[in-house]
């Protein structure tokens, strides 16, 4: 079977995994996977089953928590034409199903006693037992099992059997939050803008801001929050390339929250105005995304037009001279050149319009 499954990321933490799967892809031993929802266990399951020599036979995932209590044993091992109201016709089970190849068990952490017990049974013999039949099935099946819960919490409170940790934990393997490996998110975002391309949606771009910004986001629901989020984007502005502006405010750290506010407020009134900020704002605002608040803000008060003084400071003449000419050739570009016109919106002299037009050399914009 071709393999199919990408572990994304450049993290020291993605290398360990994809590492680790290919040093256990090989062995019987029961894999647990622990780690946040969203952080790629089942995919980690999946790259374990089809880089091993069991590829050509099924990977079967089941969802533990999912599934009503007194359905998981008939989904697990099957039942037999019968075997209680309902049971119309013989099923096999995910653990037949999964014979020569792998089954993943995820959210093992949420599973009743009763069927730990049964599923203690399994791992140790090898056989299942299908509701309402005579004889026990013989399985060779891999099994991996997830879980987003602390599962030595759970043994102590009595709520997971010790001795099925024990079965399960053979090969242990942790997926870390997102959060602690940021420097895959701009990896992780280009990879699903790619995969949404491939699925004949327009191509999404990222300014430095918007990932800088998204860098910083704790990523609660992990790689597949961010997957949803650029499957949104890719609706939402298909064919852009997005900037801080785009992000949900809620999405943003906050620090930066009152920043994009005034930027997105602006927007409304740069449209009335016919104005946006200067190029050299706009890329001041994209080249600058690791700089401190006060600066961002800075930034956005120039986009709008106010007086900011950075830092460093300024020279007065000149900043007023550029927000001038800016303002002149904008009022220029929205009368068509017409110069009259242009007079009355700035509320000039035609003779001074005409004296700055040369100053600032206008003339082609006139
Ligand atoms: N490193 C990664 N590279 C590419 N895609 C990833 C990566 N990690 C997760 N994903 C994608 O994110 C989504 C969630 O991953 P997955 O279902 O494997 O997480 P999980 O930890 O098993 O979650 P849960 O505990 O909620 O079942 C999937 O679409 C998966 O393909």
């Amino acid at each position: 079977m071709k393999p199919t499954t990408n572990f994304i990321g450049s993290s020291e933490s993605a290398a360990t995994l994809r590492q680790l799967v290919a040093t256990m892809a090989n062995s019987n031993a029961t894999v647990m996977i622990t780690g946040e929802s969203g952080t790629g266990k089942e995919l980690l399951a999946r790259l374990l089953h089809e880089q091993s020599d069991r590829c050509g036979a099924n990977f079967v995932p089941i969802n533990c928590a999912a599934i009503p209590k007194d359905l998981l044993e008939s989904e697990l091992f099957g039942h037999r034409k019968g075997a209680f109201t309902g049971a119309v016709a013989d099923r096999i089970g995910r653990f037949e199903l999964a014979h020569g190849g792998t089954i993943f068990l995820d959210e093992i952490g949420d599973m009743s006693l009763d069927m730990q017990v049964k599923l203690l049974r399994v791992l140790q013999e090898r056989t299942v037992d299908p509701i309402g039949g005579t004889r026990q099935v013989q399985v060779d099946v891999r099994v991996v099992a997830a879980t987003h819960r602390d599962l030595e919490t759970e043994i102590a409170a009595g709520r997971f059997r010790e001795d099925l940790y024990y079965r399960l934990n053979v090969l242990p393997m942790v997926t870390p939050p997102l959060r602690e490996r940021n420097d895959d998110v701009a990896e992780l975002l280009g990879f699903f803008a790619k995969k949404c391309v491939n699925f004949g949606k327009q191509p999404i771009r990222f300014k430095a801001d918007f990932m800088t910004a998204l860098q910083k986001y704790p990523w609660p629901g992990n790689v597949r929050e961010l997957s949803n989020l650029v499957d949104r984007f890719s609706t939402l502005y298909a064919g852009q390339e997005l900037d801080l502006r785009a992000i949900p405010p809620t999405l943003l750290p906050r620090g930066l929250v009152s920043a994009q506010a005034e930027l997105q407020a602006q927007a409304p009134l740069l449209a009335k105005l016919e104005m946006t900020p200067p190029p050299e704002v706009l890329a001041e605002m994209n080249e600058q995304p690791e700089e401190e608040e006060n600066e961002i803000e800075g930034i956005i008060m120039l986009a709008q037009g106010m007086p900011h003084l950075p830092p460093e400071g300024l020279s007065l003449k000149e900043r007023m001279a550029q927000i001038e000419r800016s303002i002149i050739e904008q009022a220029l570009t929205r009368n068509s050149g017409n110069v009259s016109r242009t007079a009355k919106l700035l509320n000039l002299q035609r003779t001074t319009l005409i004296e700055k037009i040369n100053k600032y050399d206008l003339r082609s914009a006139a």
